[in-house]
């Protein structure tokens, strides 16, 4: 069964929007993990806008379940993910002023790079996965990077899903099965929603886990609208 890991970047978006800790991002973790959720990633990113370095060190010894650990691997990155030991590391190669995450790596041209910092990685034990585009052509190199795992970048599928959702997920398809020749285990995620998700889930083989953030976080909200709002009108009940 595919294991979904919730993102909670958003959650820290909010507290930060304040100041204080609320919502509390170690609290949403656990209760998470509570409600079933098989994994907590986050995504700290150098400008600290939402997950921050002290997230990332609060949150170790809380998460229970699958830990994992997004971002571009600079050097400041690559130290704090080795002393905090994640199960897992995704890189990903975004800009450090890129809105959200926007492409996948170029594995053949930044083959040695990854090399070394993934063995780093894979000498402390921590398994590895990088960011991929849904191109079976660059499988060949994401597996001679030594990786563990790719992340399918789902954001193009996402996006095409409510015209066609065949020709959707047909380049998803072609990398997965390539990926699975080459013994790399395969995670995806990126604008998965509600809506998408399932269509997603039956159509990749070997899917091993979806990170889930930004629709989720929503999702949540609009579901728990209802309740919060008349739970607020009975404190103003009055006659
Ligand atoms: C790698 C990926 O697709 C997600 O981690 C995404 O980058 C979420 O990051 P933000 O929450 O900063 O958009
Ligand atoms: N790796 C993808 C992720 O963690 C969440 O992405 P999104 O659901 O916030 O777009």
């Amino acid at each position: 069964m595919t294991k979904l890991s919730v993102n909670i970047n958003k959650i820290a978006t909010l507290r930060n929007a304040r100041g204080g800790d609320v919502p509390s991002v170690t609290q949403v973790a656990l209760d998470l993990e509570r409600f079933g959720a098989q994994g907590i990633t986050i995504h700290p990113r150098p400008d600290e806008r939402h997950i921050t370095r002290k997230d990332v060190y609060d949150l170790k010894p809380l998460v229970k379940t699958e830990f994992n650990i997004e971002g571009n691997p600079h050097r400041p990155f690559i130290d704090m993910v080795l002393e905090v030991k994640p199960e897992q590391v995704t890189l990903v190669p975004d800009a450090d002023d890129a809105i959200t995450s926007n492409a996948g790596w170029d594995c053949e041209k930044n083959l040695d790079f990854l090399k070394s910092v993934i063995s780093e990685f894979k000498n402390a034990g921590i398994r590895t996965s990088i960011f991929l585009d849904p191109n079976p052509e660059m499988v060949k190199f994401a597996s001679e990077t030594g990786a563990d795992r790719i992340e399918l970048y789902t954001e193009a599928y996402a996006k095409h899903y409510l015209q066609n959702k065949e020709f959707a997920v047909e380049s998803y398809f072609k990398t997965a099965v390539v990926a699975s020749e080459y013994g790399l285990g395969i995670n995806a995620g990126h604008d998965l929603s509600l809506e998408n998700l399932k269509y997603f889930a039956d159509n990749i083989p070997n899917l091993l886990e979806v990170s889930i953030g930004h629709a989720l976080i929503s999702e949540a909200l609009y579901l728990g609208l209802e309740n919060t709002v008349q739970a607020y009108l009975k404190r103003l009940a009055k006659w």
